[in-house]
Order: C-alpha cells, then structure tokens, then sequence
C-alpha cells in the first residue's frame, strides 16, 4: 500500500526555524533554471524555493531569466556559491548544460532534475548524489524508453513509479492529479484535492519546492527518509494549489489558478499544519 503522510506528519518533516537559525542553517539552493526560451519557468521555479523556507536563493539560468527573476525577487542572489541543494532543468533548452555541469561539479547535496534535465542521459549520470527526477507522464515515458525498461511503461501509476524509481535508482516523482514519490522499495502518494492545479508552470513551481525542502534537511542533517521528505514537499506544493484555487474546506467552491498563485498558496498552506 501507498504511504499518505498525514499532515501532522508533514509537520514534523517542514519545521518551523528556531532563534538559532539564520540563512545559511535553514537551507540555500541553487536553481539552474529557466533558458532563454523558458525564462518563465525560472521565476515559477525560485519562487517555489523561496516559498518553501529556504534561507538564502540563488539563481545560475539564462541571464534573460535572471532579470525576470531580479524584478520579481529582489532577494535572489545571482553571485555564484555553494549550495545545499540544486535544482536543474525547469524551462530547459541545450544552454542551461554548460552552467549544469559546472553547479554539479562542484556540488555534494541532493539534485532535482526536473524537464528536459531528466532526459539528459550525460547529466543523470554527473549527479553522484542523492537525485530525484520530477517527470510528468510523457516524460515519464521517454525517460523509461531511454533507461531500456523493456516493453511500455506500467499504465498503474504506482508500478510506473516503482519501475522507474528501480531503473535509474533515483526518487521518482511521477506527476499527476495523483502523484506518486517512488524510491526502489517504497512508494507515498499525494491525491491532488481539486485538479485546477493542473496548469502550465506548476511543475516548475513544484521542483524549486522541492528542492527548498532537501535543502533544509540536507543543512540540518535529519536522518529523515528521503522519500518522506520528498512527499511533505509534493504534500506542501499540492495544499498550496488548493488554498490557491479556493479550496478552504472540503466542498468549498472553487476556481481556476495559474501557476503563480501556487507559489501564493504556499503560506497559507504551511499555515494549516498543526503545530504543537
Ligand atoms: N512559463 C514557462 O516558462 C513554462 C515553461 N515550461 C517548460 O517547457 C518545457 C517543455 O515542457 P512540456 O511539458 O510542455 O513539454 P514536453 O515536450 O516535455 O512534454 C509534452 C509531452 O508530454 C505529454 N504530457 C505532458 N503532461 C502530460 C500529462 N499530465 N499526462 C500525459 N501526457 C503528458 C504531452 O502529451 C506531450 O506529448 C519544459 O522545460 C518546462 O519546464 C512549462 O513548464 C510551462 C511553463
Ligand atoms: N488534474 C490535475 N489535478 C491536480 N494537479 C494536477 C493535475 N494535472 C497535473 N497536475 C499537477 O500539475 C503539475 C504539472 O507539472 P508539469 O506537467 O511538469 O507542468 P509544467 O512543466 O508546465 O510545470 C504537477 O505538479 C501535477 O501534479
């Protein structure tokens, strides 16, 4: 059966910073993100970090995304750095590969390879820490094709995941109104609670959370689960859409979003997890 983490479990796994913590200790990230033909998904995805917790953004896209990013989040930092975390791939084209390469060279924490970063065999195979790939469902079939999966792609979403997670040894976060966190032996599960979330960019939106989320945990050194970490921040990012969409109860109207209005949602939806 598919893990459903509760949200006083999600809680626990997106504590909130204490007096002790600074910039530094409450996760940095580096998103690499964004090309010149997707400048867009640059912002979407370091607005998902930012609102994710992370203590300190910087950004290595294309420069027309850096000054998107800039005139939106002043608090991004464009000088190169360490990072706790990486997030590669969102709006991707050939250009963002030389700045990849160069972040990943000099990298030790977990990596989000999100978009056309996850198809990349040469760059899958730089990452030499804790990867996890972000595939919606076409992607998912193109990355199963190039991994040699032998025959289709399981149509059971969780058998997709698992299959997927085992061929390339990553967590696997399969997309959907439905989306599965697969590590090799496990599987956690997150129903999205209305389907207006289901817009261009949210996926963009999704990896910079994600990545924020690894940051924190990798700065602090939790012995938590990959996977559990991974599924609070699909967790975190799927309320953030609800909240965004209207949904503050169940059966409360609602209405469309875009991606944007996730990143919006992400405070409320930290706000509604039990605390104490
Ligand atoms: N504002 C922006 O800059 C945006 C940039 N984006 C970027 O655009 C690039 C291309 O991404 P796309 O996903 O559009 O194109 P892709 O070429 O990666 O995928 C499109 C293919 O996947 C299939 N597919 C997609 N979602 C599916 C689903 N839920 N179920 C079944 N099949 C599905 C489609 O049928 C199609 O065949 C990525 O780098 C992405 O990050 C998008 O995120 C949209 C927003
Ligand atoms: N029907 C749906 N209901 C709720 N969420 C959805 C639905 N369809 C897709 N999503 C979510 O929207 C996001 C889409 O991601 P992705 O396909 O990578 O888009 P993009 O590349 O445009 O950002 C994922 O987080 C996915 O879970």
């Amino acid at each position: 059966m598919n893990r459903v983490l509760s949200a006083g479990e999600v809680a626990d796994l997106l504590p909130e910073p204490t007096e002790a913590d600074h910039k530094y200790t409450r996760g940095t990230v580096t998103l690499v993100t964004g090309s010149s033909t997707y400048p867009g998904a640059g912002v979407l995805s370091v607005g998902g970090a930012l609102g994710a917790g992370a203590g300190f953004v910087r950004f290595a896209g294309s420069e027309r995304a850096a000054d998107l990013v800039l005139s939106r989040f002043p608090e991004v930092v464009l000088a190169p750095g360490g990072a706790d975390a990486l997030v590669i791939g969102c709006g991707w084209d050939e250009s963002l590969r030389d700045p990849a390469r160069q972040a990943l060279a000099e990298h030790a924490g977990p990596v989000v390879l999100d978009a056309g970063a996850l198809l990349d065999r040469g760059l899958r195979a730089e990452v030499g820490t804790p990867a996890v790939l972000t595939p919606h469902p076409g992607e998912a079939r193109r990355l199963w094709e190039q991994v040699g999966g032998g025959g289709p792609l399981p149509t059971d979403l969780t058998e997709a995941a698992r299959a997927l997670s085992g061929a390339t040894g990553s967590t696997v976060v399969l997309k959907s109104a439905r989306t599965l966190v697969a590590t090799p032996d496990r599987v956690w599960e997150y129903r999205a609670r209305t389907a207006w979330p289901g817009v261009a960019g949210a996926g963009d939106v999704l990896a910079g959370v994600i990545g924020s989320v690894l940051a924190r945990h990798w700065q602090a050194q939790t012995t938590a689960n990959l996977g559990d970490v991974v599924a609070a921040a699909v967790w975190l990012h799927g309320e953030a859409g609800a909240h965004a969409a209207g949904l503050t109860s169940a059966g409360a109207p609602t209405h469309p979003i875009r991606a944007s209005d996730i990143i919006r949602g992400l405070a409320p939806a930290w706000q509604s997890l039990p605390r104490g």
